[in-house]
């Protein structure tokens, strides 16, 4: 096929993107992926080239699925921002290829395949690794990985207590006032992970705000920041102590300052743990370390396109 690509804006990815079909598919790839099958899943560490002048980084992110024919690439920018900085800290774009001919299918915004696709990993993550009957959730982080992970981590689990913490608290209020349910606005990290089941960490932090000590027996962490080799979310107590998954081992001994600069030994990947070839060791304190990876955003861009071929596209086409 060949022509132009069509451009799918953010309302509209947001719209076609939906967690109950996007979380299957993405158990799928991350089992897939850890096979290490190259006839199959190709997808390596991402290459990340420095902002220097503007404190950020590109990534370039490609991936190719041959189990479902799908290749495709995101390019994110991300930042480190000052306190008060009104700027985003990431923002992305997503080409979809038609692997055949090697052309762009579609341009598709990034923000929300980034934000969906990584808050359903973390519901992954949740699934297989937090105690049962987890009932408190604990969000450290009030920008939008916070949004999507409340949105999916709601939609999946019954959570009885959500509270957040954020660096400003007039954020994290901000937070509790516009998700829909309740939500308790916590005024330090410590009370907010005092005895939560569940704790997920969406901050754009690059010395720890975590500490092992302030969590529970038998948590779950879902990391989701610092995603640099020399950024950190999580002290070295709490890395050295749990049981760690990543989403790629390649990318984590690559890119995540908690599991270089802690030393922490890396127990195996969430794709293992799908596939049943390592436990999941909910009864630990369990840390599942996301870096994020170009298979997550392939998984999701194919889906949209799917969905706007079946629904937008026809009803354009009859118009
Ligand atoms: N693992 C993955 O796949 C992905 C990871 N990320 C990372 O997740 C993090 C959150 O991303 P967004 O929600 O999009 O960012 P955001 O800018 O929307 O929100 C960032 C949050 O972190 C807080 N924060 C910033 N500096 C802090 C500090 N020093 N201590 C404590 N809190 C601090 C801010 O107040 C805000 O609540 C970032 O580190 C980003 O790079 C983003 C996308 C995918
Ligand atoms: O996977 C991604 O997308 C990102 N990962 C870490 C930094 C921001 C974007």
């Amino acid at each position: 096929m060949s022509g132009m690509p069509i451009l799918l804006s953010k309302d509209v990815v947001t719209r076609l993107l939906v967690y109950k079909d996007l979380i299957p598919r993405l158990e799928v790839a991350l089992g897939m992926f850890s096979k290490r099958d190259s006839s199959e899943v190709i997808q390596p560490v991402r290459s990340v080239i420095p902002i220097q002048k503007h404190n950020g980084f590109l990534g370039l992110m490609p991936a190719y699925m041959a189990y479902e024919d799908t290749l495709c690439t995101k390019m994110v920018a991300f930042y480190k921002r000052e306190k008060g900085s009104s700027l985003p800290s990431t923002q992305a774009t997503v080409l979809l290829f038609d692997p055949e001919y090697g052309n762009v299918l579609a341009v598709m915004d990034g923000d929300a395949i980034t934000a969906k696709r990584t808050a359903a990993v973390s519901a992954i993550s949740a699934k297989l690794l937090m105690p049962a009957q987890s009932e408190v959730l604990s969000i450290l982080g009030s920008g939008h990985q916070a949004f999507s992970h409340y949105e999916v981590f709601m939609e999946t689990f019954g959570f009885k207590e959500v509270r957040v913490w954020s660096r400003r608290r007039e954020m994290a209020e901000r937070f509790a006032s516009t998700v829909q349910g309740p939500v308790t606005v916590c005024s330090s990290a410590k009370d907010a992970v005092d005895g939560a089941d569940v704790i997920v960490t969406v901050t754009n932090a690059v010395e720890p705000v975590l500490f092992g000590e302030w969590v529970k027996p038998g948590a779950h962490v879902a990391a989701v920041g610092a995603c640099r080799p020399d950024w950190r979310e999580l002290d070295d107590s709490l890395m050295r102590n749990a049981v760690v998954y990543v989403d790629s081992g390649e990318g984590a001994a690559t890119e995540s300052g908690d599991i270089i600069l802690s030393g922490a030994k890396v127990f195996g990947e969430l794709g293992e743990v799908i596939n049943g070839s390592l436990p999941a060791q909910r009864e630990r304190i369990t840390v599942f370390k996301s870096l994020g990876m170009g298979i997550q955003d392939a998984v999701s861009a194919k889906l949209v396109f799917e969905k706007w071929k079946s629904t937008e596209c026809g009803t354009e086409k009859k118009n």
